[in-house]
């Protein structure tokens, strides 16, 4: 048995495609039905060709739900722009992408130094060595399993190597995965050693999220336990 914990599992909805309009009451309903945490997708039509909201509207959403975690999926271009008014704001983790950073160090410290945990997310294209050198300054790796930008695309199975490469080296380290996530994938997510699971149109979309949610931790927590019994 080795001294190290594996980090649990939690498991995020993405709110990218539920009705915006009513996004106090969509972030409710994902909490009763037993998310762990929320994944909020913030998009600047440059990174990504497409829009959705900033730091604004997570400041009107935090006075309603003071305990909840908010993960910020910055895709963005120039993350470390918006770091203090997401802080400000009351984000808890701040995910930006190496693609769209200059200076990945003193974005990390940047984000660390303002209070919130530091998440690097990798677009399909991008090697999981480009973050390699910096494995001291973050908490987080966001793997995207389908091009960022829009909800309810196709899963990316071979990023799962991406998955596994980081387990194997960064045993206690939490590893997100994002896009195409639901109950017909999730269990090459959890096998390959995932433990943050966003999920969106599975969740969002489902007559019973609160189903959805069971499910797909039931599959991480019985990876976790096997992995541990393999030790
Ligand atoms: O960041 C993104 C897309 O860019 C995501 O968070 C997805 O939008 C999740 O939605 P599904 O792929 O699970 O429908
Ligand atoms: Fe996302």
């Amino acid at each position: 048995m080795s001294g190290h914990t594996h980090p649990c599992c939690k498991i995020g909805p993405s709110i990218l495609c539920a009705d915006l309009s009513c996004l106090a009451d969509e972030c409710r309903r994902m909490i009763h039905s037993g998310a762990d945490y929320l994944h909020l997708d913030v998009m600047d039509g440059h990174f990504v060709p497409n829009l959705t909201f900033g730091h604004p509207i997570v400041k009107c959403l935090r006075p309603k739900m003071p305990d909840v975690y908010f993960d910020m999926h910055m895709m963005v271009q120039n993350p470390e722009k918006w770091v203090e008014s997401m802080a400000d704001a009351g984000a808890n983790q701040y995910t930006f992408h190496v693609e769209a950073c200059e200076d990945i160090p003193a974005l990390c410290r940047k984000i660390q130094e303002s209070g919130m945990r530091v998440g690097v997310g990798l677009k399909p294209g991008t090697p999981v060595e480009t973050i390699l050198p910096y494995s001291d300054l973050f908490d987080v790796v966001l793997i995207m399993t389908v091009e960022p930008g829009f909800g309810g695309q196709r899963f990316m199975e071979d990023m799962m190597s991406k998955v596994q490469y980081l387990r194997t080296n960064f045993p206690d380290l939490d590893i997100e995965v994002d896009g195409g996530v639901g109950p017909s994938t999730i269990d090459v997510v959890a096998e390959a050693g995932a433990n943050m699971i966003v999920s969106g149109t599975a969740i969002t979309g489902a007559t019973d999220p609160s189903q959805v949610i069971a499910l797909l931790r039931n599959s991480v927590e019985n990876a976790i336990q096997k992995s541990q019994l393999e030790r």
